[in-house]
């Protein structure tokens, strides 16, 4: 199960990050190493190179965190670009297309009146193994050199199968600017598995086609097919994920960095830097396929709580029934003194856990959220939700030295208490953080807390910021701000429990998750489980019968209880939009981050029932709230309510959020916990008419049933 003695990553039981990590690279980069980090010593810029550490590598003594090129503004503002490193698929089609530009070229600092690029990718999907026996060819050792395109994947040391874009673990960083067109060839040999790739955070305008939702903007690649994505990004950090059964908790996830002319950026002046190596990707992790976990056990492995945490890929397990602790290397990051960094940060996590991230001796500066910028905030902790991005600046202010960074899951992670450690490294300082490393139970001092699990979002506090608290740093359309909106949604969620006779009676197939504690459940949103249709409504809504779908207004009859259909809401071309989520599940230390794809919305409000007699909010009880005036509303002239498309609705509380619908399409809105999502938990709104969309694009895949008349001879 461990990493064993074929390898160099053996069970010690020291919790100590050994030094002999140092020639080891997780990630596959196109050039010799020794050669890129040659040339840094000889680069001129600030007096320390901030480049030089940031990947790590034979000098610095960590991992390299990413393939991709480091990017930075010097310290004049004016953009540089450091060529540290090289990566490529070195696909035919790059060969063949001088179009195209390589994931290294597309990785770099952008400038004002730079002409656009085309950049490539090319994502091959595999079953693949952590500690495989590429970690034995090519995981730098005593007797090993390295290797430029190493596919050793070493996760948190413990053995076990998962999936992966080209044998990465996260996969590819796609690293654009602004207005660049990405393509990304998506070529799917998984074994007996179709696959859906969507770029969440990438709203898809004028690319509604490629929003890699299955069954609703495209059909599921099938085994052997190649699927090609292309859009344009809005600027932000984002990432991609396997939107398709539980591939993304299997290792299918990677990070996604828009950038934009700092010009463009209203916090650029926060930050001297903005490396492409600074990319700070969250994700649980199991030690068995997500599969083992759905529908769920009753005896062992019960419930959906991960093993671990990993960043960026990397991390350690201790096994909590022997103190063993692996030795794979920890995440790095490298920090220049006097200088100040833009970190990007992605929780991928597809349990309930909430993250929280905290930097030793470091406090963070919130520039950004979901890819929105914000007006800053200082604060020396962030918690968030599975979809969420947080983008803060970090000063390398501190005596140089090393120091802990340290994730953990919350909630339902307490339990296994499930964290992972990062080190931030200043340069030519030691590799090592003087201090213990932090436990779960204690950690590194905590202080100010950006979105704090107990959503007192109606006061101002010095403990904590609500995200409704954060105020916008961009322009926001005033209709957005108007006392009614044109369409107003209520939507409640809550799980079903199936009693077992109901659920097991002959002849049924209900789906179901064991939820932890046994309870055999589904969603609900507005009382409906999503089902998906049997073609995508996009590209072949004619071959859908008209009875498939549903919603509040519209239930098909006799839907029962557990009513399953595809749930539709249909919304007005450019209509001012106001969704009131309403958390009706109710369970202390679980609060459910809803995604909403093609837009970012403005969060408008946070909170729970003012009434101190009303123990648990509900539908009928908001319905109550709002007509009293009393659900919280940040509407007043002035109020920048922030822009996100992921936002945690705080249990027994409610969110409200609006939008202006002016990007045409199907878009799902859903609930981004995974095990959520394949019991229902999402909806889609459809934006506009068919007629308001580009045309299906020549050769789009379809799919179907097959159910001919019965051959009698
Ligand atoms: N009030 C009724 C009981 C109930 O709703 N039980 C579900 C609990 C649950 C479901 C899914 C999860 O992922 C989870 O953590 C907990």
């Amino acid at each position: 199960m461990f990493a064993g003695t074929a390898t160099p990553f053996r069970e010690s039981s020291s919790s100590a990050f050994s030094s002999t990590h140092g020639l080891v690279q997780t990630h596959p980069s196109g050039s010799d190493p020794f050669a890129s980090f040659g040339s840094i010593g000889s680069t001129s810029g600030p007096s320390s190179n901030p480049f030089a550490s940031s990947g790590s590598g034979p000098l610095s003594g960590g991992v390299r965190s990413n393939p991709l090129p480091s990017l930075a503004r010097n310290a004049n503002g004016k953009p540089s670009l450091k060529h540290l490193d090289f990566t490529s698929s070195a696909t035919a089609e790059l060969r063949r297309n001088p179009a195209l530009s390589a994931p290294d070229e597309c990785a770099r600092a952008c400038r004002e009146n730079e002409p656009p690029r085309i950049c490539y990718y090319h994502f091959t999907l595999e079953l693949y193994t952590v500690l495989g026996a590429a970690c034995q060819v090519c995981t730098p050792n005593a007797t090993n050199v390295v290797w430029s395109h190493c596919q050793c994947v070493l996760a948190d040391g413990v053995e076990r199968g998962i999936l992966t874009a080209n044998r990465m673990l996260p996969g590819p960083s796609i690293q654009v600017c602004e207005n660049d067109k990405v393509v990304i060839d998506v070529e799917n040999h998984m074994e007996g598995m179709e696959v859906t790739i969507h770029w969440h955070g990438i709203w898809q305008r004028g690319s509604q086609y490629y929003d890699g939702v299955p069954f609703v903007t495209q059909c599921p690649i099938q085994q052997g097919n190649t699927f090609r994505y292309q859009w344009q990004g809005n600027a932000g950090t984002h990432f991609w994920h396997a939107h398709t059964g539980l591939q993304k908790l299997d290792g299918l996830y990677g990070s996604i960095v828009v950038r934009q002319p700092p010009s463009k950026d209203p916090n650029s002046h926060l930050y001297d830097y903005d490396l492409t190596t600074h990319v700070m990707l969250l994700s649980d992790w199991l030690h068995e396929d997500a599969a083992e976990r759905y529908p769920g056990r009753l005896a062992v492995n019960t419930g959906q709580d991960p093993e671990n945490v990993l960043i960026n890929g990397k991390g350690q397990f201790r096994d909590p029934n022997t103190g063993f602790m692996t030795n794979t290397p920890l995440e790095v990051f490298t920090i220049t003194p006097g200088r100040r960094y833009r970190f990007r940060m992605i929780n991928a996590f597809a349990s309930v856990c909430p993250a929280q991230v905290t930097f030793e001796g470091h406090n963070l500066t919130v520039i950004a959220t979901d890819g929105e910028p914000v007006h800053p905030v200082q604060v020396n902790t962030i918690i968030s939700f599975s979809g969420e991005r947080y983008d803060f600046v970090i000063e390398a202010n501190n005596i140089p030295g090393a120091y802990w960074i340290q994730v953990r899951g919350l909630g339902e992670c307490g339990i296994k208490r499930a964290q992972q450690l990062g080190i931030l490294r200043y340069a030519r300082g030691p590799y090592q953080p003087s201090s213990q490393p932090p436990t779960y139970d204690v950690g590194i001092p905590q202080g100010v807390v950006m979105n704090p699990l107990d959503a007192r979002c109606n006061i101002t506090r010095n403990d904590a910021i609500c995200v409704s608290q954060l105020k916008n740093a961009k322009h926001i359309d005033p209709a957005i701000l108007q006392e009614r909106p044109d369409v107003k949604i209520f939507l409640p969620f809550r799980f079903f429990v199936y009693r077992p006779e109901m659920l097991f009676q002959p002849n049924t197939y209900n789906r179901y998750l064991v939820a932890p504690g046994g309870d055999h459940v589904i969603s609900l949103i507005d009382e409906i489980s999503y089902m998906a249709p049997p073609a995508p409504l996009i590209s072949q809504y004619d071959d859908i019968n008209p009875e498939q779908f549903c919603n509040g207004d519209n239930r098909p009859a006799n839907c029962g209880q557990n009513c399953m259909c595809t749930h539709k809401v249909d919304i007005p071309l450019n209509a001012i939009v106001e969704v009131v989520l309403v958390d009706e599940v109710q369970i202390a230390n679980l609060s459910h981050p809803f995604h909403l794809h093609g837009y970012a919305y403005n969060v408008i409000g946070i909170g729970r029932s003012p009434d101190q007699n009303v123990k648990k909010i509900n539908l009928k009880h908001a319905l109550d709230l709002d007509r009293r005036g009393l659900l919280e509303r940040h509407l007043k002239q002035g109020d920048l309510p922030p822009a996100k498309d992921t936002i945690a609705v705080p249990n027994n509380g409610y969110v409200i959020i609006r939008f202006r619908a002016n990007n045409p399409g199907f878009w799902l809105f859903h609930c981004h916990f995974l095990f959520h999502i394949v019991i229902g938990m999402n909806l889609v709104l459809q934006v506009g008419t068919q007629a308001d969309l580009p045309p299906v694009p020549p050769n789009f895949p379809t799919c179907g049933d097959h159910l001919p008349p019965i051959s009698l001879h």
